[in-house]
């Protein structure tokens, strides 16, 4: 089925983020400027071959060269996940125009010019019959850009009459924020960790990757004195618009080994809360809407409505599902990207002005009536509230 709207498009967004639990596939319909209809979603998770593969990877991500033999094969099951999640969209969706594949970050220094997204665009594109936009980060990068965060674009188009200043909280492997000033000015920043080093730690500690519900947490003391070493981390005190890398703070875990399981977990989840409270914003949101799987988190959200000063509620409240925000947000920017509409800003990546970014592959694509010829890029540019 058509979208119903002239100019919009049927676009299916994947993410697989830094907590490495899975792919997360989500359909909306969008012109790259407003959001319109949102479809069906689903997650797929690794299996436990792969999320070993893909964290051997990270930790020798810096040195890899792009053709090693177990990189090949981990991109291959990477993709062959995501043309299962598509598949899975279209059963449900049926006709859809574009993909948006973010792919998944080995590796993110965009201080010496690197972002690396691996997952392969083309053989999506041959497996679904439909054109990918994939590698979204690299254009702002070179331009002098973080790279990231990028849904700041997405949360905004999606912010609709709350009260400012907002802000939207990404809490995902790394946490991240959007916030929204009074008079409109978007600003954002990767504030820290989100759940990655306590995934880690859980993994560590009980062999499951996650501290289900904040169990270990819920039962531990926050050692003070590490977590005051961990915030002196100069990160902290640079000013936005600033990103990192999944495996930034790693040395945390052994700065922490010898807390017990529990302080351990308590101290880490301190750690991301006191990461969003000192990170410099001009002037304190009056909500935090937080996203991503650490509002599943209930310590975690209770010492985020305890230390921060506005409310503090699950994007659920605005209707939106915190679990695809992320996805969605990838195929709102893969429509951005064909339209030549920009993914960089200054507030947001810090780029040196307004730039695109992404790469079609089309690989024996079969496209929508209506696909081609695309709306025009200054016709996109003059309605772009952006
Ligand atoms: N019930 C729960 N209790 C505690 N933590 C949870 C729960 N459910 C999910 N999480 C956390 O959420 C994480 C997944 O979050 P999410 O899917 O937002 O990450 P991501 O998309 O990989 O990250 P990123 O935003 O960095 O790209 C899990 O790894 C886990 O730590
Ligand atoms: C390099 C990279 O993949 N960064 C991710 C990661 O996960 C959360 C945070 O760090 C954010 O900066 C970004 O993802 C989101 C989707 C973004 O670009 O907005």
């Amino acid at each position: 089925m058509r979208s119903a709207e002239p100019g919009f498009l049927r676009v299916i967004g994947l993410m697989s983020g830094t907590s490495l639990d899975g792919v997360d596939a989500a359909l909306i319909e969008t012109d790259g400027v407003t959001v319109g209809r949102r479809g069906a979603s689903l997650s797929l998770g690794y299996d436990a071959a792969l999320r070993q593969a893909l964290y051997a990877l990270f930790d020798r991500a810096s040195e890899l060269r792009g053709d090693e033999p177990e990189l090949l094969s981990a991109e291959r099951a990477l993709t062959d996940i995501h043309a299962e999640a598509v598949r899975q969209v279209l059963t449900m969706e049926g006709e859809v125009d574009l993909i948006g594949f973010h792919g998944q970050t080995l590796f993110h220094a965009p201080q010496s010019g690197r972002t690396w997204q691996i997952g392969d665009a083309l053989r999506l594109s041959g497996a679904t019959g439909l054109p990918v936009i994939h590698d979204f980060r690299s254009d702002d990068v070179r331009a002098g850009g973080e790279g990231a965060p990028l849904a700041p674009w997405y949360h905004a188009a999606c912010l609709a009459g709350q009260g400012r200043p907002v802000a939207i909280l990404n809490i995902g492997g790394v946490a991240n924020v959007t916030y929204v000033g009074r008079d409109g000015t978007i600003l954002a920043c990767d504030t820290g960790p989100g759940n990655a080093l306590l995934d880690d730690w859980a993994l560590r500690h009980t062999g499951v990757a996650c501290d289900h519900d904040g169990a270990l947490a819920r039962a531990g003391q926050v050692d003070q004195a590490r977590l005051t070493a961990l915030l002196a981390a100069p990160f902290f005190h640079r000013l936005p618009p600033k990103s990192l890398d999944r495996q930034a703070f790693i040395a945390a875990l052994d700065l922490l080994a010898p807390l017990s399981a529990e302080d351990g977990a308590a101290t880490l989840v301190a750690f991301t809360v006191q990461a969003v409270a000192t990170t410099i914003l001009p002037e304190a949101p009056r909500a935090w809407f937080v996203c991503g799987g650490g509002r599943h988190n209930p310590v975690l959200m209770q010492a985020l409505a305890e230390t921060l000063a506005g409310r503090v509620a699950p994007v659920e409240t605005l209707g939106w599902n915190g679990d695809m925000v992320e996805a969605e947000c990838f195929a709102y920017l893969a429509m951005r990207s064909l339209r030549g509409l920009p993914l960089s800003a200054p507030g947001i990546t810090g780029a040196p002005g307004l730039f695109t970014g992404g790469r079609l592959s089309a690989a024996a694509i079969r496209p929508a009536p209506g696909f081609w010829p695309l709306p025009s890029r200054d016709a996109a540019l003059s309605r772009d509230p952006h």
